[in-house]
This record gives C-alpha cells, structure tokens and sequence, in this order.
C-alpha cells in the first residue's frame, strides 16, 4: 500500500522499506522534503522549522540543483555600488550582489565601490577565456603516448567535430597534451559562451575521447584527470588560465585616497608589496592578494555559481603603485588580476529564483548577445568588485582600522 502522507513515508524509510533517496517516487517533490525532515528531526532531535522555510519549488532544485532535498539554507544579500564599468562586455553602472555572513565585507567592498566611482568607475577586461576539461589515458609506454599526441595535432578538427556534435553553444579552442611516463592528458580548452560550462565541456570532451580511443593506442582511465584542474589550488590554472581570466584597474588621485581611505598611496603600495606579494611568496600561497576570495564567494553565492570554484577564482594577483603625478603628490594605481573565474549566466544554479534575480540586478540573467557577452560582463564586474575588496582591506590594514572595524560591525 503506498501513502503520501509525510509521516508515513519518514516511517517506511526509517523501517527499511524504502531508501531515503527514492521519496520523490512516492509522493510530489515538497512531500519528500517534508518526509526527509520528519526523519531527520526524529533521529537527530534537530528542529527543521527554518529549513523548511524556502521559496523555490522543490522539483526545480531536485532536477537541477539537489539530491536527498530537506529545504534550503539562508545567506543574507547585501548589495555593493553601484559602480561604473568601462569593460569589453560591460557597460554602465552596475550594483554588485553580494551573499555573505562576514560582517564588515559589503561595507568594505562598498567602500572600495564607492572611491572607484568617485573617481569615475574602474576598466575591465576578459583577456582569455577557455573552460578546460581533461582527460587521462593509459598507454604502454612513451612510444604509444608520442603516437596518441602526434594523432591528436594531427587531427583536432576531427576532435572538434566529435566535441561539438553534443553541444549548439560550445567551441573547441584547443586540445593541449601533457605526457607523463605512461599517462597522456589531453586538456581540452572551450568558449563555453554564457555557461560557467563544466558539464558542457565534459560531455562534449566524452565525445571526443571515443574518438581517440579508436584511432590511438590510448585507452581512457578518468574523463578528468586533474589536469583541468577543477576545484583544487592548482598552478596551471593560474599560468593557462581557466574560463575567464580577467584584469580590472583604477587610478586614484592621492587626495582621494586620503579622503576615502584614510591612507596614503605610498602605505597602501608598501603593504601590498610586503603582504600581498613577499608574504604571499614566504607562504608558498597560490594567491598573491588580500581577499579576492571574499569577493568571489560572495558573488558566486549570490548569483547561483557553483561555489566550489571560489578555489579557481580566488587565483588573484594585486599590484598597487604609487606613480608620482604632475602636482608633485601621487597618485595610486591599483590592479587585480583574477586568472581562472569560472562563471555562468546560463545553466547551473544561475536558473533558481533568488540566483536569477541576483542576476536580474546585474542585468546579466541569461544568455547574451552575442552569446558569451553576459558572462564576460559578470567577470568583469566581479573583477571590479575584487578590486574595491582589495583597496578597501588594504586601505584599512595600512591606517589601522582593520580591528576596528570588526568590532564595529563584524560580531
Ligand atoms: C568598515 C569600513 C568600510 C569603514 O570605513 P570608513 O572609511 O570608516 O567608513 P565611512 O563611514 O567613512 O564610509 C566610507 C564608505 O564605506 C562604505 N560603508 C561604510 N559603512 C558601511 C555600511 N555599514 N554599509 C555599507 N557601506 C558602508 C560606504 O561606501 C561609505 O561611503 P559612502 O557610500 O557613505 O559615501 C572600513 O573600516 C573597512 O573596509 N575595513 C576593512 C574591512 C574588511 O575589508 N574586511 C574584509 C574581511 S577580512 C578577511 O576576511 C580576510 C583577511 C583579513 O583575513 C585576509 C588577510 O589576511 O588579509
Ligand atoms: N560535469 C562535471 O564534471 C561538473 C559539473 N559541474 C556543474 O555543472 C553545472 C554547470 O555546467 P554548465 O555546462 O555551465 O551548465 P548546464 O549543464 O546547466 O548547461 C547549460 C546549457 O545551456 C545551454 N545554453 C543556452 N543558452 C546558452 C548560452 N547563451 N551560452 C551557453 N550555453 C547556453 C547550452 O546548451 P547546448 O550545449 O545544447 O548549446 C548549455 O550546455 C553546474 O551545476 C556545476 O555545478 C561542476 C563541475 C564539474
């Protein structure tokens, strides 16, 4: 006998008569959310009152978003700006949402926001752009693995046409073999258009690796092969690239610096040079910045981008110089290159409600035209807004005020 009365479906998973992924047989999705809650509320004592308290529809998230759905969590939105971008895709004014529990954070990018603007906003640039996925394939020997990459330069018009016959969006733009001992990788690079593009490049690179199989002495071990390299601290990442690599820059006129920042250029030049980059190299860290982390993880947060890829798009340098202008004073320019942000205004998370308004404040939800253009333009004002993140930290470490203000605000 089946039932659909949420109390009972909690009693035949808690019995061993069905699995607690399989509720969404039995009843519609919302019943199987609040069947999961009941269970996990009886065997954990956890009251599930806020959890249960969402707004999206449960089939939505379940067919895209979600396993094993019990209701959601809340991160609060804050909104920064806005700030005039002067990017390859973006153009004009834009807020910045932003989804953090750090107090201090959007006031601090805010601020950063704010002092960019009084000058007249920031310039951006997308300067590459490729999503990666690679592949590793077993050979005999290093013979069989310069035959297996010999084929590939070879043949990567083939490889293109096997790659994109599963996608009407997705470009290849490179294949790049890496050979060690008796391992090829083949890195895979796409222009993934307005998708962050993970699946798209990994189905699209399945396709490809059929291919390769049957025409090399190459035999598929793992569709990734770390190469990639998705969701790890990873070198190449930061060298090659990976999806958008993208710069923003201001100058700031000494004055402003000393109004806005309560600093001077020269302090937040020093302290950028002695923390972001010497302190940096003696920590062995992959991200020569303050906070870019902050930034990214809270846009991503916000606008439904996979979090995981904070890891790529925290792969920051930040260069601040203080350039001696005609007044005889200086003037500061600030920099932050962002080297692999992953990003998608399509696809993924972007297609929940709260994520897609986030977008909506941006003006970037959906696909561009052309195609590619929205993404592009929410890398650039993601950059921006990294760049005000680090003004503003750095500004507040070199006058002191970094303490403070999270006593102030932050708890
Ligand atoms: C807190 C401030 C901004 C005060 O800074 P202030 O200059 O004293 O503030 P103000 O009252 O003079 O206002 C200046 C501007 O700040 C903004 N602002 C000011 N207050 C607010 C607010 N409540 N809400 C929204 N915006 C705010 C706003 O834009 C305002 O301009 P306006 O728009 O009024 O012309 C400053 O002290 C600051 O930015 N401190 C740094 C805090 C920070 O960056 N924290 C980052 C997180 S730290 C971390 O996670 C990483 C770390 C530190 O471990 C990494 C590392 O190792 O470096
Ligand atoms: N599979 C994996 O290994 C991994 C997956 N992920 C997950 O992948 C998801 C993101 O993958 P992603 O491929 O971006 O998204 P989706 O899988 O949601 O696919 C997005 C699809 O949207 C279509 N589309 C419509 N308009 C556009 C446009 N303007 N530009 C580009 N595509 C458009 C494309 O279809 P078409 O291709 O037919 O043109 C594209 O494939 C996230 O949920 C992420 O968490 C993350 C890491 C690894």
């Amino acid at each position: 006998m089946t039932t659909t009365d949420p109390a009972e479906l909690a009693d035949r998973v808690a019995d061993g008569d069905l699995r607690i992924h399989e509720l969404e047989e039995e009843a519609d999705h919302e019943t199987a959310a609040e069947a999961r809650r009941l269970l996990v509320e009886r065997e954990t004592d956890a009251d599930l009152e806020a959890v249960a308290d969402y707004t999206f529809s449960a089939e939505q998230a379940n067919n895209t978003a979600i396993e094993n759905m019990i209701g959601a969590t809340q991160v609060p939105m804050g909104v920064a700006g806005p700030v005039p971008v002067d990017g390859g895709a973006a153009e004009g004014d834009y807020y910045l949402p932003l989804a953090t529990t750090e107090g201090a954070l959007v006031a601090s990018i805010n601020r950063g926001l704010s002092t960019i603007r009084s000058v007249g906003g920031a310039t951006a640039r997308v300067t590459k752009n490729g999503m990666t996925r690679a592949p590793v394939f077993r050979v005999d020997g290093v013979a069989a693995a310069s035959e297996t990459i010999e084929w590939v330069a070879d043949n990567v018009d083939r490889l293109r046409e096997a790659a994109e016959s599963t996608t009407s969006h997705g470009e290849l733009i490179d294949v790049e073999p890496y050979v060690v001992g008796d391992s090829v990788y083949l890195r895979f690079a796409y222009d993934t258009k307005d998708a962050m593009g993970m699946n798209m490049a990994t189905i699209a690179t399945g396709e490809a690796c059929e291919l390769v199989e049957a025409e090399t002495p190459a035999s598929l071990v793992a569709l990734s092969g770390n190469l990639c390299s998705d969701k790890k601290p990873a070198a190449i990442n930061a060298v090659e690239g990976r999806g958008r690599s993208v710069t923003a820059d201001v100058l700031i006129p000494g004055d402003v610096v000393e109004d806005r920042l309560h600093t001077t250029p020269e302090a937040i030049a020093e302290a950028n040079t002695r923390k972001n980059l010497t302190g940096s190299a003696k920590a062995g860290s992959l991200g020569f910045n303050a906070h870019a982390a902050n930034v990214v993880a809270a846009a991503f947060l916000a606008t439904g981008q996979d979090e995981a890829q904070v890891v790529e798009g925290a792969n920051a340098i930040t260069t601040m110089d203080a350039r001696p202008n005609e007044d005889g004073t200086s003037d500061l320019y600030a920099s932050v290159s962002l080297a692999s942000l992953e990003v998608g205004t399509v696809g993924g998370g972007t297609k929940l409600p709260t994520q897609a308004e986030a977008l909506e404040i941006l003006g970037l939800r959906g696909g561009g035209d052309p195609a590619g253009s929205n993404a592009d333009a929410l890398a650039e004002v993601i950059a921006v807004g990294a760049l005000a993140g680090e003004l503003s930290l750095l500004a507040a470490l070199s006058s002191r005020h970094l303490a403070s203000a999270h006593e102030d605000l932050g708890r």
